[in-house]
């Protein structure tokens, strides 16, 4: 599971009988891959089963930011829903924006697939980092850099893996410069972010709203001051969390390991 560190510490334990590594997961930064290769003990992941499942999660935190949903069921919740009002919890809607996407591989792709729709024709999407190159054709989106996505996208969707080039890529300096009503998602793992920036920027009121599916430390703390901000939405890293996902990655990190064991190659390995 990604809250097992896979270090030499345990492979040390394992021992040299040790075949195989599987995770349940499509990420893999708890693993230490260079200590995989240097054993010669292989390894499985399990990639594209559950991509449907992480977009869909990622559409649904922008709509959700966008549309002030914590606010909305906060505010019935605690009874200040008193009369309709035309300017009550107005939020923004994705008509005309430019969506940002970091990291269009198989998460970010789909997840840009199920956000053009609600774009309509002068909406636009933009990605940077490693790319699917049909993909982006397939969406119409344009390469821009790094620097050049953070000031012109509206709605920013963080879909790549958690590696040194990504590790805390988004801090103060980054937030400083984005849009001032901009949207940020984060599905794709916490450190990406470098949190106490992303609190500063929220508190000087930097961003327009964020949601995150993953943080640091997973669980975050009920006080954490990151809950604190009426337009943080903040869930327990539910990415891949529907039954019919979870089954079939289940079954495929079972298939990874069974394979490995009997010494056939593997259904879904990483090569390292
Ligand atoms: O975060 C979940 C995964 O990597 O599958």
């Amino acid at each position: 599971m990604i809250t097992e560190k896979i270090d030499s510490e345990v492979l040390d334990v394992a021992g040299p009988n040790l075949k195989v590594v599987s995770t349940n997961s499509v990420g893999y930064d708890h693993v230490d891959l260079n200590e995989l290769r240097k054993r010669k003990i292989l390894f499985g992941y399990t990639p594209n089963v559950l991509t449907d499942a992480t977009a869909e999660l990622t559409a649904l935190l922008v709509l959700a930011a966008a549309r002030r949903m914590r606010e909305g069921i906060c505010a019935v919740e605690n009874g200040e829903w008193k009369k309709w009002s035309p300017v009550w919890l107005l939020g923004t809607q994705l008509t005309n924006k430019t969506v940002g996407i970091v990291g269009l591989g198989r998460i970010g792709a789909a997840t840009a697939h199920r956000l053009k729709p609600f774009l309509g024709a002068n909406g636009k999407i933009i990605y940077t980092a490693n790319s699917d190159k049909q993909a982006a054709t397939e969406l119409g989106a344009t390469r821009v850099k790094f620097d050049m996505l953070i000031r012109e996208a509206d709605v920013i969707c963080i879909c790549c893996s958690l590696n040194n080039q990504t590790r805390e890529m988004f801090d103060y300096d980054v937030f400083k410069v984005m849009k001032k009503n901009v949207i940020l998602v984060n599905t794709a793992r916490g450190p990406i972010i470098q949190q106490d920036d992303l609190i500063r920027a929220l508190s000087e009121g930097l961003l327009g709203s964020v949601g995150l599916d993953v943080t640091t430390p997973e669980p975050l703390d009920p006080d954490h001051p990151l809950l604190k901000f009426s337009n943080v939405t903040v869930i327990p890293h539910l990415g891949s969390a529907t039954l019919e996902t979870r089954t079939t990655m289940g079954n495929l990190a079972v298939e990874n390991v069974l394979a490995g064991v009997r010494g056939q190659p593997l259904p879904s390995p990483l090569e390292l």
